[in-house]
């Protein structure tokens, strides 16, 4: 399973969370987050991590060209479009960066926004469903509605997000399904400010970085 951790902004955290057993780190490229992070300060994350380890940017309502660009200028292997995003939006990118994985986050109130993932399967890599707030777009600690989601096999695979932590972790994986989970706040002292004692229990949890 992929475990992604988001919101790195330092780089002793990054190399500690991915020696913990993360095969992903996030870097929130969205300038109103309090996660937000600099491309050279990413870049210089990105340097210090093995090539296997895949490191996403998110994004939210940046342009094609923006996007680009960072991810060009920091070394990120793939984007994560987490605001209002088009299925077109998803397929220019694609165009664009043929190389990179493309996630497109959605963030869910109900059965109907899941409906919406059918939009998005053939324009992307992977489906990321994260939890809905009305006031902001990620990171927010709140958990979906999982048992909307025990069914949920998309075209394509997916990771679960929203609210998960080291104490809720198993629960949600013995509902639901996903190809990879994404956590944030639920290992964070403060934004950005990863907690390794919450990380070390998430992998204690999971099995020792299985
Ligand atoms: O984390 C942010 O500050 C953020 C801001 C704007 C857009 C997206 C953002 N985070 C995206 C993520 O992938 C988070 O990991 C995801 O929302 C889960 O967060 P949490 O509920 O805190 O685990």
């Amino acid at each position: 399973m992929r475990i992604k951790i988001c919101g790195i902004t330092q780089p002793q955290q990054g190399k500690t969370i991915v020696s913990l057993g993360a095969t992903a780190l996030g870097f929130i490229c969205v300038p109103s987050s309090p996660r937000y992070i600099k491309v050279e300060q990413i870049r210089a994350i990105v340097e210090q991590l093995p090539e296997k380890v895949d490191k996403i940017g998110v994004f939210a309502n940046a342009t094609l060209e923006e996007i680009k660009q960072t991810a060009i200028d920091s070394g990120l292997t793939g984007a994560q479009l987490h605001g209002d995003e088009s299925p077109e939006f998803a397929l220019q990118l694609r165009e664009l960066l043929p190389d990179i994985e493309i996630l497109k986050a959605l963030r869910i109130r109900n059965t109907e926004d899941i409906d919406k993932v059918l939009h998005y399967t053939a324009y992307i890599d992977t489906i990321l469903l994260d939890a809905y707030h009305p006031q902001q777009l990620g990171g927010t600690g709140k958990t979906l509605d999982w048992d909307i989601l025990e069914q949920f096999s998309p075209a394509c695979p997916w990771f679960l997000a929203g609210g998960l932590t080291p104490d809720n972790i198993l629960d949600a994986l013995n509902q639901v399904h996903p190809n990879g989970i994404d956590l944030s706040s639920g290992v964070e002292r403060a934004p950005g400010d990863k907690d390794l004692d919450k990380v070390a229990k998430l992998f204690e949890r999971l099995g020792n970085g299985e």
